[in-house]
């Protein structure tokens, strides 16, 4: 039923392909999802499938497991795009620089992404869901608040953070482009070979080693845009003599994600 469930929302996406880039995220975020499948339970009431479901779920245990057990199909059925490829010749061989690259949507619900963004406990609440993505490597919280007109250069992130690092988009979309070889075509400007629009709500996972052979940007954005960064340092590369922050020695560890040690803010402008 569930999977039925899926295609046919696959199917009104298709259907629902002019509308804008944020309105279709907003149309297949799991969490409205749920919410439109509980209703359509009520609605089938006597239905053999509602019967079914009502067994399972009256049991607090298995209902969890249930649960859980959907997130995860629906959350791997259509939430997750990762067949990434774009060949460039490095070093006289042909490398898909996007290898590795893992985009995850529909994490937060429409609500969620107007309201809650930038709260480390809000993204807590998440914890079963961006653990997952993030694969515990949280241990490093990057905030990017971009004005109209801010962009970020190529760069390739410091090695001292351990790959997988992934990246959280907020409050309006722009687009990144990643090429082994970035050209500036004027300030703010950037071509490359790939380019992956970012929407609001989306998860970009970089990942293996061609995250290291091709740089990445972000062009100048034409409205504010938040991202959050979570990447974990190596240890054997941490500086000489490091500490937690010390603001973060007063907030209870249970405030924080299990895996955050450190946990850093700070604002890029105007690069
Ligand atoms: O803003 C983003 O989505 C990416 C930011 C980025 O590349 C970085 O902070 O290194
Ligand atoms: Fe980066």
């Amino acid at each position: 039923m569930l999977v039925a469930e899926v295609e046919r929302e696959f199917a009104s996406l298709k259907i629902h392909s002019k509308m804008s880039s944020t309105e279709r995220y907003d149309y297949i975020s799991w969490v409205d999802l749920f919410k439109k499948q509980e209703i359509e339970k009520k609605r089938k009431k006597n239905t053999q499938d509602f019967v079914m479901e009502e067994k399972v779920e009256s049991n607090p245990k298995k209902a969890k497991l249930y649960m859980e057990k959907t997130k995860q199909r629906v959350f791997i059925s259509f939430s997750m795009k990762k067949d990434y490829a774009c060949l460039e010749r490095i070093n006289r061989r042909l490398v898909n620089i996007l290898d590795g690259l893992e985009l995850h949507i529909g994490i937060f619900n429409s609500m969620e992404q107007k309201k809650n963004y930038g709260s480390i406990h809000t993204l807590n609440k998440k914890k079963d869901v961006w653990q997952r993505i993030c694969d515990n490597t949280i241990r490093i919280c990057i905030i990017n608040i971009y004005e109209p007109g801010d962009c970020i250069p190529p760069h390739i992130d410091n090695y001292n953070f351990v790959r997988p690092f992934s990246t959280m988009s907020f409050l309006s979309e722009c687009n990144i482009i990643f090429g082994h070889k970035l050209k500036s075509v004027k300030p703010g400007e950037f071509i490359g070979s790939a380019l992956i629009p970012l929407l609001v709500g989306y998860v970009l996972v970089l990942n293996g080693n061609r995250v290291d052979l091709a740089k990445h940007c972000i062009p100048t954005v034409s409205c504010k845009r938040i991202s959050i960064t979570f990447r974990k340092m190596d240890k054997a590369k941490r500086p000489h003599n490091f500490k937690l922050d010390s603001d973060l020695q007063n907030i209870k560890s249970s405030d924080l994600s299990d895996s955050s040690e450190s946990y850093h803010t700070y604002k890029r402008k105007h690069l």
